[in-house]
């Protein structure tokens, strides 16, 4: 059993249409942060080629929207973090990136057993 979650969305979101995508990822093994305002999921690719593709492929959008990622790599593992700034919370630019990594981490054949339960790799601080 999943534990709660509660999201908070940035101000001015549709908030039933935000629940409503945001649980849609839930279901595709994305977690709420600890904040409740960001959206996070590890990637496994059978190889470090494809983890590539997939962070290049990430890149071009992150690009053209100015939505920035926190993002890992550790081999044929990848993680990413979404979250809003301004106006803080979770956004419909969050999710918009959530759902395109989706897509493109299915386009790519990732690996949706055995791996995508192991934790993010660590941060250096
Ligand atoms: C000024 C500029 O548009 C903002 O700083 C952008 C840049 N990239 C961003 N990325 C993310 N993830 N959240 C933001 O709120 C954000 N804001």
């Amino acid at each position: 059993m999943a534990d709660t979650v509660q999201p908070r969305f940035s101000e001015g979101e549709n908030g039933g249409r935000m629940m409503a995508e945001t649980a849609a990822l839930l279901e595709s093994k994305w977690a709420l942060d600890e904040t409740q305002q960001g959206l996070e999921k590890t990637f496994n690719f059978p190889t470090y080629a494809k983890a590539l593709d997939f962070i290049l492929l990430i890149g071009v959008e992150t690009k053209l929207q100015n939505h920035h990622p926190e993002l890992r790599n550790s081999y044929k593992s990848v993680f990413y973090h979404w979250t809003t700034h301004q106006p803080r919370g979770l956004s419909s630019k969050d999710v918009h990136m959530a759902r395109l990594c989706e897509e493109k981490a299915k386009l790519l054949g990732y690996l949706t057993r055995g791996g995508n339960e192991q934790k993010a790799p660590p941060s250096v601080t």
